[in-house]
């Protein structure tokens, strides 16, 4: 017997496949955040950061927030099924009244993307925001003199950045073999990447 899927989630499934996805990836500090800003500002696209979900679900207290707490403080990866639910949650209560998506911080292995093929949608392109180890470093040191993050101190973006790199050229391949994958470098000021980001996205419209 096939399983039973609701008229609703028919309906919410057509709707996330019509909808612009774009994946935001990239090692910590790289500028994912601050690119989604941008971004939505001038295209108004819904941007939705799996770093601040799973952080929103920590401050909540909830059973799930404390068993996530120690993996994020140590700069590791929270599990698959945590945090494609989070995602997929967020994608639904935005549906009705998104332009597109800007998904940030995901894929951080293949496995998220295949799943996320299966429960929601496949992505329109991946971008990619690329920088030095050392320029990741130095961001995110200075970022943490202000940000209240448990993972901006230089223990954890050790084990952030191995953890980025021993993922992620995987991931890569596997985009750039289905075209998807768009690359933009940033070293340089946030408003000459933004720039690049733009030429990205003005072909997709
Ligand atoms: N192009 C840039 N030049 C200089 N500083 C930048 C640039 N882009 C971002 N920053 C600053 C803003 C932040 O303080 C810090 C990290 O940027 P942010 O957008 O938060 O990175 P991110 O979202 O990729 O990091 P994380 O993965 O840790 O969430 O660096
Ligand atoms: N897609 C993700 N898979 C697993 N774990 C994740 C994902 N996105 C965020 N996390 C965890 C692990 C990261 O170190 C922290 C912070 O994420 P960030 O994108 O740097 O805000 O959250
Ligand atoms: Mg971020």
């Amino acid at each position: 017997m096939g399983i039973c899927v609701s008229s609703d989630e028919k309906a919410e499934r057509e709707k996330l496949k019509k909808t612009k996805i774009i994946f935001v990836i990239g090692g910590p500090g790289s500028g994912k955040g601050t690119q989604c800003e941008k971004i939505v500002a001038k295209y108004g696209f819904t941007h939705l950061s799996t770093g601040d979900l799973l952080r929103a679900e920590v401050a909540s207290n909830s059973p799930t927030g404390s068993q996530i707490k120690d993996i994020m403080q140590n700069g590791y990866l929270v599990p698959l099924e945590i945090v494609l639910k989070l995602l997929r949650n967020a994608m639904l209560q935005k549906i009705n009244t998104c332009k597109g998506f800007l998904i940030d911080g995901y894929p951080r292995e293949i496995k998220q993307g295949l799943e996320f093929e299966k429960m929601i949608a496949p992505p329109t392109i991946v971008l990619i925001i690329t920088c030095s180890a050392d320029t990741m470093k130095q961001r995110i040191m200075k970022r943490a003199a202000t940000s209240s993050r448990a993972d901006d101190n230089e223990a954890t973006i050790v084990n952030r950045l191995e953890t980025y790199f021993r993922s992620t050229d995987p991931i890569i391949a596997y985009y750039e073999k289905r075209g998807l994958l768009r690359k933009v470098p940033a070293e340089g000021d946030a408003d000459v990447v933004f720039n690049e980001c733009c030429k990205v996205i003005d072909i997709i419209l």
